[in-house]
């Protein structure tokens, strides 16, 4: 058995040679239900070969892995009855409308009321205009919405989404975005892969960084954020003499002067308490801000920092 209820996906130790070349090392995950897990790491890293291994595609050389309590390598039936796997477009007959690839599959899977629920889908993800027309005339975007209905059919509580946005434009990737968090939100557990920090850092619950087939960092983005040492403050001011007070106020917090002009830079732990006694020391010295920019480390500057601690190493 899993270690708690709440947990869908555990992984334990898994690894993963491919001609002797290690492609997973010890990978140790736990993804709670109807939370969205991002995996997240860079070309090569290893995602694939582990949503390979989760969804029963590809034996793992050790370790094991667990699906709503259901062994991966021991029961790998139990675990395809409950989990889908996108990205399967070959699956999609290009000739056929949405709405009739939707009836097929549905069919094929022997599903109760297969028609009626090919149109649920297709209104959720939002293909209804687009329903009637044949595969073979759809964007990018209307692919991955039909391909990710065919994985709903069936309802399956778990489903995994190998790089759902690669190559998508903004605005299909946005929409995207919004059908994966109401899936979470009516109680799906979602497993994904990313190479984009920013799709991790919108849409995950909890994000696991893999880097050459090793967990460098995991936890919410908050936390990963809170991995950098510092994030930090522009602050504006009228004068230059204002310029050289403040930077000697805020001796402690190593300013900088910012390349254009009347501005200084700050470390900061990014807390708000830091922030207001920075003002508050400026307030008593009468020299007023006229300009406040917070920068928040992103997920790009936590990845790269992790990645060269790591090589450096
Ligand atoms: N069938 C295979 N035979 C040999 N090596 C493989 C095989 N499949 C994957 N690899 C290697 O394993 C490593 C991890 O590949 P994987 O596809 O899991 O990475 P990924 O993180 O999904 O990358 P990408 O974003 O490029 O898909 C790579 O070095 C890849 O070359």
């Amino acid at each position: 058995m899993v270690d708690s209820k709440e947990t869908v996906v555990a992984v334990r130790d898994l690894q993963k040679s491919y001609k002797g070349q290690e492609v997973l090392k010890n990978i140790n995950l736990s993804v709670k239900k109807g939370s969205i897990f991002a995996l997240l790491g860079s070309n090569g890293a290893g995602k694939t070969t582990t949503i390979r291994i989760l969804s029963t595609l590809l034996k793992a050389d050790k370790g094991s892995a667990f699906i709503n309590g259901f062994n991966v390598s021991k029961e790998p039936e139990e675990v395809r009855g409950v989990i889908s796997l996108t990205g399967q477009y070959a699956a999609v007959d290009e000739g056929l409308s949405g709405r009739e690839n939707l009836r097929m599959i549905g069919k094929l899977r022997h599903l109760p009321e297969a028609n009626k629920k090919a149109d649920e889908l297709l209104e959720r993800v939002d293909l209804l205009d687009a329903a009637d027309k044949r595969v073979a005339t759809y964007s990018g975007g209307m692919r991955r919405r039909l391909d990710l209905a065919m994985s709903l059919l069936g309802n399956p509580p778990v489903i995994f989404l190998d790089e759902p946005t690669t190559g998508l434009d903004p605005q299909s990737r946005l929409s995207l975005w919004q059908m994966i968090k109401e899936l979470s939100a009516a109680g799906t557990t979602v497993f994904l892969t990313t190479q984009y920090l920013e799709e991790a850092d919108h849409l995950a619950d909890h994000i696991a960084i893999l880097n050459k087939g090793e967990i460098v960092a995991e936890g919410t983005s908050r936390d990963l954020k809170k991995l950098l040492p510092h994030g930090h403050i522009e602050l504006g001011f009228h004068q230059v003499g204002e310029v050289r007070a403040a930077f000697k106020l805020l001796d402690e917090f190593h300013p900088t002067i910012h390349p254009e002009g009347q501005k200084i830079i700050l470390s900061t732990d990014g807390s708000i308490k830091q922030m207001t006694d920075m003002l508050n020391r400026l307030d008593q010295a009468e020299i007023s801000v006229t300009q406040l920019t917070q920068k928040q480390p992103t997920l790009e500057d936590v990845f790269l920092t992790i990645i060269g601690e790591k090589e450096g190493a």
